[in-house]
């Protein structure tokens, strides 16, 4: 008997497919009520742990539960789970109403959730053309419409945004968050952050098979001003002076000092206290693209796993794959994921 939680628990998954190590010791918690992005570049794993948690690709190790239980071990999954894994394929002469019938009747969901269903992603109009003339973003809200039949507690997409124009990706944005403000569980895989920035709430960032980042966007987003440069009168005097405020300081290529942890303000009061003469001072904004590219990126496999309270600029060890000590299920989590 499910829990009816909404919720989705990845434990400890891992995948080999032979030699390839796709999904290593993955774990984190989706919730319901808000969208959660899981996002890593191209092979990093996703569409394999979705297809692990819907059932459809035994893992190595670990499991995954949709509300408390193993995804085959739902009754009736339709209505709990809808899923869109990749572009389906739909019979080109098909009405879209009668591709959905088809479904509908397997699936044994009353006749009206056709309608409602096309109603939903917008498609009522285009109901009785056939599916082989629509266009790809037609396509996919034909994809989503299929997925809703079953009138689902959770929604599971992987890569929906996949060759929407913008008015399209604006309108997925609108549906999943007010799909999600219904108290209903969205979990949503892209490659790419952008396209899903203003979408998710929450994130779980993979590279490699591995988790990265398991936290909040709003927290990612907010340690984008991640360093304050300064060009100082007597750089070897401030430098004193901000790490015996506690500040991490270190000198970039051209003579500037870059502190962490602080604001312009701060740092301009505690130049003025060593006396020290303040020629220009850059608050240093990371974009989160390139901050979604830094976690993600291969060449920092191996470096230090940075300390928690959430992302430092990399530093001699760089970004670092996760390590033990945080917490997996953490709603306003950090760095890590791995148990
Ligand atoms: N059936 C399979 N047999 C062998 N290797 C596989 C199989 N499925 C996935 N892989 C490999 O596992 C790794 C992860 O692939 P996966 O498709 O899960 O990543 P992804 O993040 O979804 O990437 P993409 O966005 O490109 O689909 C890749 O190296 C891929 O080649």
């Amino acid at each position: 008997m499910h829990d009816g939680s909404g919720r989705i628990l990845v434990q400890n998954l891992s995948k080999n497919f032979g030699p390839v190590s796709a999904v290593r010791d993955l774990s984190f918690a989706v919730h319901p009520g808000v969208v959660t992005g899981f996002l890593g570049p191209n092979g990093s794993g996703k569409t394999t742990t979705l297809r692990m948690v819907l059932g459809l690709v035994n893992p190595t190790s670990g499991a995954a539960t949709v509300n408390g239980v193993p995804f085959h071990r739902l009754r009736n999954p339709a209505t709990v789970v809808g899923a869109v894994l990749e572009a389906q394929s739909f019979h080109p002469s098909r009405t879209a109403r009668n591709h959905l019938r088809c479904y509908s009747a397997a699936m044994n969901v009353p006749d009206q959730q056709v309608d409602h269903a096309l109603d939903l992603v917008g498609l009522s109009n285009a109901a009785d053309r056939g599916a082989g003339g629509f266009s790809l973003g037609m396509r996919q809200r034909l994809a989503l419409a299929t997925a809703l039949l079953g009138d689902p507690q959770v929604l599971i997409l992987d890569e929906p945004a996949n060759g929407l124009d913008p008015e399209g990706i604006a309108w997925l944005r609108g549906f999943l968050k007010s799909f999600a403000a219904s108290g209903r569980t969205v979990l949503v895989s892209s490659h790419l952050l952008r396209e899903m920035e203003h979408t998710v709430d929450h994130v779980v960032i993979v590279s490699r098979g591995q988790c990265v980042y398991n936290g909040d966007l709003d927290q990612l987003r907010a340690q984008q001003r991640s360093r304050v440069l300064v060009q100082a009168g007597d750089p070897t005097a401030l430098v004193n002076g901000l790490q015996a405020a506690g500040l991490a300081v270190e000198l970039v290529p051209d003579g500037r000092i870059a502190v962490t942890g602080s604001d312009s303000r701060s740092v301009a009061e505690l130049a003025l206290q060593a006396g020290v003469a303040v020629y220009g001072m850059q608050e240093e904004q990371v974009d989160l693209e390139r901050l979604f590219f830094q976690l993600t990126s291969g060449q920092y496999v191996g470096g230090r796993f940075p300390p928690s309270g959430g992302p430092q600029p990399p530093g001699p060890g760089g970004w670092g794959p996760p390590g033990g000590g945080a917490n997996p299920y953490e709603q306003h989590g950090g760095f890590g994921g791995g148990a």
